[in-house]
């Protein structure tokens, strides 16, 4: 069982054009879609197309008609009742797949909902895994959230509790590094690049920069970090070593989600006690055909791009 909790969840708005973007201009567009989205609700959605147990937990007021794409995604929730409705975010593509992103707040949260929030997640913990923190926190929730939920359900279940992971940016995920102890952060390489306060323009070699600020991480305070690197795939360091990888060409449809179902190949590799190569196989190879489907569509095994994917150790 692989539980994922999205704090702030959105329903994803894609629009499709059959031109590059003009802003300023009026522009005719293709064709619209809806993903009932946020990231541990992608995680969720390709961890149920891949046919293994997953509980998505979300606050959702019971009257919000984001109910209705959640439920047509088929995952199963568990809902903590909010006053307010789930944000809506607007994504634009392009016929070469370059894709604009406009994110919205989300709805405050108050201490109740956050403390119910944390309550809901301990319980459907019970048994699993993993427990996949992802996303933005909406207003409310506080830089420390990830952190709270995380030792409240270490309390509650000791050497039982699921191995954590994160997938969170800026003080979130400081706040979590500092005192949270993941198993797991997924980063993409901006993100990891501000938790370490570098620059990363002029890193001529990517996954050997990624590399060297990973290790002031791990595993002193992380215990792995899977840093997603875009159309250069991604750097995987744990404890024993390190990797990356590059994926296969591929016609981008729309990058939304991709590094969501990056972990969530990972974590599927790791469900089945896969070793580090295959986590980072699988995660570069979901990555990669989430970035083929259009809007935030979870991948299944079939959607997998073919062909070896070669991984090389870096030391
Ligand atoms: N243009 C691309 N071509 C091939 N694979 C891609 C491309 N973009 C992304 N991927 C795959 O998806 C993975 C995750 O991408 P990326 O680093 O962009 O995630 P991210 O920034 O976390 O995205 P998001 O927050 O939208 O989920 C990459 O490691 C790679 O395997
Ligand atoms: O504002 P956040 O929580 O950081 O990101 C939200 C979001 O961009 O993440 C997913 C893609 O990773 C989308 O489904 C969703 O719209």
């Amino acid at each position: 069982m692989i539980v994922t909790l999205t704090a702030n969840p959105a329903l994803d708005r894609t629009i499709t054009l059959e031109a590059p973007l003009r802003p300023g201009d009026v522009q005719a567009a293709v064709s619209a879609r809806e993903d009932a989205g946020g990231k541990g609700i992608n995680v969720s959605r390709v961890v149920a197309a891949a046919g293994v147990d997953t509980i998505a937990v979300l606050p959702l007021a019971d009257d919000d008609p984001f109910d209705a794409a959640l439920r047509a995604s088929g995952v199963v929730a568990r809902r903590v009742p909010i006053a307010g409705h789930v944000r809506e975010n607007v994504t634009i593509t392009d016929p070469a797949g370059v894709t604009t992103k406009l994110n919205l707040p989300g709805v405050a949260l108050g201490e109740a909902d956050v403390a119910a929030i944390v309550d809901t997640v301990v319980a459907a913990s019970e048994g699993a895994r993993w427990l996949v923190l992802a996303g933005s926190l909406p207003p409310g929730a506080g830089d420390s959230f990830y952190v709270q939920v995380i030792e409240a359900v270490r309390d509650a279940y000791g050497d039982a509790a699921p191995r954590i992971a994160v997938d969170a940016s800026g003080a979130a995920l400081a706040a979590v590094v500092a005192s949270g102890r993941p198993d797991l952060i997924k980063p993409n390489d901006e993100e990891l690049a501000e938790l370490a306060d570098v620059a990363l323009d002029d890193a001529r070699d990517l996954p050997r920069t990624v590399l060297d600020i990973a290790r002031r991480l791990v595993p002193s305070s992380v215990g792995a970090a899977l840093v997603t690197l875009g159309a250069h795939g991604a750097v995987l360091v744990d404890g024993d070593g390190a990797w990356t990888a590059v994926p296969p060409r591929i016609r981008v449809a729309s990058t939304v989600g991709a590094g969501d179902s990056s972990l969530a190949g990972y974590l599927l590799a790791a469900a089945e006690g896969e070793g580090p190569e295959e986590r980072l196989r699988r995660a570069i190879r979901y990555g990669a055909a989430a970035a083929s489907l259009p809007g935030t569509q979870a991948p299944s095994p079939r959607d997998l791009p073919d062909g070896a994917i070669a991984i090389a150790g870096l030391s």
